[in-house]
């Protein structure tokens, strides 16, 4: 599958937060965002998501077209935003069944529960305003690939998440890009996660700064 990014812009009023960008992701590629803060790096997730429109260009997936196609696009697409979306009072595994009945699959509780230990998190019982920080994204993740989407949009997934689970959640992200050739974009503001998770990086606002740093890590940069 490819995604397909052609000449998108997108305004909040009179201000151009993404200009005139064309860029395409094959099945099997993890692709890092990076850029300044307010640079737009969230905004093109959210577009790619369906949540918001841009105002120019189009984008394919596959077969689909955004604006065209939105119900088939959004059962390919997986999104973990930035702000953690969970129902606080319930536990770890009726939030996790409540999301897997608004998907589009059907998962027994022991691959629910399979997910949830795949992003190293091991609370199942417990209610989710007793997780930490660090937990509460893990379990964001966890639901973000209840119904295996094709397409996973991370927005700094791993803030605050500990070194170790970093480590293996980022295993567990090369794994599903390399074997079943999912593709994956990843914001981060951790140099080295983008540089040790990603395949190729694309600078948002075509910042110098962050050119170099990537020039310097000798990281593949994609220009649009
Ligand atoms: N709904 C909105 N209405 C108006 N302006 C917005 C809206 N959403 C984002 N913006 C503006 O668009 C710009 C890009 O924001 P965005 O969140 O995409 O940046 P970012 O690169 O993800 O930043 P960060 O690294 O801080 O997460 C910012 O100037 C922000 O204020």
């Amino acid at each position: 599958m490819q995604l397909q990014i052609d000449h998108i812009s997108k305004l909040f009023g009179k201000k151009k937060v993404l200009e005139n960008i064309s860029f395409e992701v094959q099945s099997g590629d993890i692709i890092g965002l990076v850029g300044e803060n307010g640079a737009g790096k969230s905004s093109l997730l959210h577009i790619l998501a369906t949540i918001s429109k841009a105002n120019t260009g189009t984008i394919r997936l596959g077969k689909w077209i955004y604006g065209k196609n939105r119900k088939q696009i959004r059962r390919l697409v997986g999104f973990v935003p930035q702000d953690i979306a969970l129902w606080e009072d319930m536990t770890v595994e009726e939030n996790m069944i409540f999301f897997e009945k608004l998907s589009w699959v059907n998962r027994s509780k022991q691959e629910l529960k399979q997910l949830c230990e795949d992003m190293a998190l091991f609370k199942w019982k417990e209610p989710v305003h007793t997780l930490s920080g660090g937990m509460k994204r893990k379990l964001n993740l966890a639901i973000s690939l209840i119904h295996d989407p094709e397409l996973l949009l991370l927005d700094e997934p791993t803030v605050g998440i500990d070194l170790r689970s970093k480590k293996e959640i980022a295993e567990y992200l090369k794994q599903k890009a390399q074997v079943d050739n999912k593709m994956i974009m990843y914001t981060s503001h951790d140099m080295e996660e983008i540089q040790s998770i990603c395949d190729a990086v694309i600078c948002i606002g075509n910042d110098p700064f962050y050119e170099n740093l990537l020039r310097e890590r000798n990281m593949k940069i994609i220009s649009f």
